[in-house]
């Protein structure tokens, strides 16, 4: 945007016909607008001509001008200064910053040793205290690099400047962009997000711009799907990664390798679309009950598939199914993973309405006489159920990743409101009231946080078996402790907006939308109940062989 005006020449269009105002020092033409403005078209006309930066923060976020800029802008002040890159304070404050007083009650203690401390990476985000994981901040960490900042820096700019924005529309819509699907393909995301130890480069026809992928580990997954997760919708979420991540796994890991060569590319490039289809109507968590059945036919080169699946993200969109099927008798032992096609014929989707995720394409499926090669079986016959649990620990990890960055966005987007909004004479923040509700959702994302950071260092280290056994219990203890946290953090944020996040779209838009994803989160992949009864069980089991003593 080049023109430049000063602000008398802004002024001489303040009527409705000529209707200008300037924000942060850039310039908008609201004559065709405000006839569209969901505030009303009066309220611009009483800051027509002016400086309206102050009303207009009052009533939006960032997301409006980035949506709207390049429909209204005309230019900027000739008194804004060129853009510079913005200061960002250095990963290590100067020595004479550092005076830290202990306050009552507090110890001051020297570090006994420096052997093990990594140097903090430069500071990256808003800096809203607990707004982003420590290490975004300049903290300490044994896990992240330059390489993980590389990436996050290359998702964040896609996120906020292509998804973000758009985001309420497409949730409304149901149904996100075919071109941001591809675009996961075509940026080499889709192959980093299937908890292997390494990044399929034979399979992926395209790679991350920003990291070699020759160092891509579990760490680099954690951030595509948590900065994924920033723009608060998890039907976004679900919706580019909910079957892929899920689906392609078992494919990767247990697929034949003409399966493999053959399908695999086409879904990792982005043009192809793969789910996981195990929940039936009458088998949800309770897998090993699960009645959709796959009979051999009588040449011994086909199975004919018969049955129903339930909750199947992305299902209507998808191309190829990977399903729990019975092959076999009763119990955990009869089950065997299928990759269905919808091109081998008997495939109906339908979509499903339901309280959150809109936009994931929730599915129901009815599969009849469908007719699959035998080689598309998914590891051995029979022996289905142990690759099904394997998977679960990769799902399990993705809701944490998601549900703790969902808390985190309430509690950003709260603590940004509060200071933003008076009430009874005083900012919100300045209401102890609110402040305490804002450290009861820190603390315990902090803590979900830490845990989960621990969780993905051990896998990243355990073979696939070592780490289904050893970390299962812990991984399905910390999904109901995100999931819980994300509950918690969405009904504070919503208190603290009010009727902003009981309404939709708008300042109170993500916390409103985060609230109805929460069951979406607490139920699937291992109901809360489930999983802390595992979380011990499947713990003691592991602590038994380990050498117990009680
Ligand atoms: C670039 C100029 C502007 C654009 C593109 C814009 C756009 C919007 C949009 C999209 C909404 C719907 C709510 C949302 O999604 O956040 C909205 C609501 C609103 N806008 Fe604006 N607006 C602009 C300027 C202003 C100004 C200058 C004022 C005040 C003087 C204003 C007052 C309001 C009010 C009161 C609402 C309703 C808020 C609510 O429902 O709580 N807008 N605006």
């Amino acid at each position: 945007m080049s023109s430049t005006f000063s602000a008398s020449d802004v002024a001489a269009h303040k009527t409705k016909d000529d209707l200008w105002i300037i924000v942060d020092e850039d310039v908008y033409d609201l004559t065709k607008f405000q006839d569209e403005h969901p505030g009303g078209a009066k309220i611009l006309t009483r800051v027509a001509g002016k400086d309206a930066s102050k009303q207009f923060w009052k009533y939006h976020n960032e997301g409006i001008l980035k949506k709207f800029q390049s429909q209204l802008q005309v230019g900027s002040l000739d008194s804004k200064k060129k853009p510079d890159t913005p200061p960002t304070p250095p990963a290590t404050p100067p020595q004479e910053a550092v005076e830290p007083k202990a306050e009552p009650g507090t110890m001051s203690v020297e570090p006994t040793s420096k052997a093990a401390v990594s140097e903090p990476l430069d500071a990256f985000g808003s800096l809203i205290p607990y707004g982003d994981p420590s290490w975004y901040q300049t903290y300490h960490s044994p896990y992240y690099n330059e390489t993980h900042a590389a990436i996050r820096q290359e998702i964040r700019e896609w996120v906020e400047t292509e998804i973000e924005p758009y985001v309420n529309e497409w949730e409304e819509k149901k149904q996100v962009p075919e071109a941001i699907y591809k675009q996961m393909g075509e940026r080499g995301y889709l192959g980093g997000l299937l908890g292997l130890h390494e990044y399929p480069s034979k399979y992926s026809p395209f790679k991350p711009k920003s990291v070699s992928t020759d160092v891509w580990d579990h760490f680099h997954e954690l951030i595509v799907t948590d900065e994924l997760s920033r723009a608060g919708s998890g039907g976004l979420v679900w919706n580019l990664i909910g079957g892929f991540g899920i689906g392609c796994p078992p494919l990767v890991r247990f697929g034949k390798p003409e399966l493999v060569e053959r399908i695999l590319p086409g879904i990792l490039a982005g043009d192809k679309r793969i789910c996981l289809a195990i929940t039936e109507p009458d088998a949800g968590s309770d897998v090993a009950n699960l009645t959709c059945e796959a009979k051999l036919s009588e040449d011994g080169k086909h199975y004919i598939v018969n049955g129903e699946k339930k909750w199947i993200t992305n299902g209507i969109w998808s191309d190829y199914f990977t399903t729990a099927v019975r092959t076999g008798g009763e119990g955990m032992n009869g089950v065997s993973l299928l990759l269905i096609e919808r091109a081998h014929g008997g495939v109906s989707t339908r979509r499903m309405d339901c309280q959150g995720v809109w936009s994931s394409g929730t599915t129901y499926i009815t599969f009849e006489d469908t007719k699959v090669p035998v080689e598309n079986i998914l590891g051995k016959e029979n022996k289905g159920f142990r690759a099904i649990m394997t998977n679960f620990n990769h799902e399990r990890i993705g809701i944490i990743i998601q549900a703790t960055r969902f808390a985190r966005v309430c509690y950003e987007e709260s603590m940004k409101y509060a200071h933003k909004r008076t009430t009874f004479g005083k900012k919100l923040i300045e209401h102890p009231v609110i402040r305490l509700k804002l450290a009861h959702m820190a603390r315990q994302i902090e803590a979900t946080q830490s845990w989960l950071d621990n969780l993905v260092y051990q896998a990243q280290n355990m073979d696939d078996t070592e780490a289904m056994l050893k970390l299962g219990g812990a991984i399905a203890g910390c999904k109901a402790q995100s999931t819980q946290v994300f509950e918690f953090c969405a009904r504070e944020a919503s208190q603290i907006f009010g009727g902003l996040s009981y309404s939709r779209g708008g300042q109170g838009a993500k916390v409103e939308r985060l609230y109805r994803d929460v069951r979406a989160y607490a139920i699937p992949g291992g109901s809360e109940e489930i999983m802390l009864d595992l979380s011990i069980r499947q713990a003691l089991r592991v602590h038994k062989v380990l050498g117990m003593k009680l």
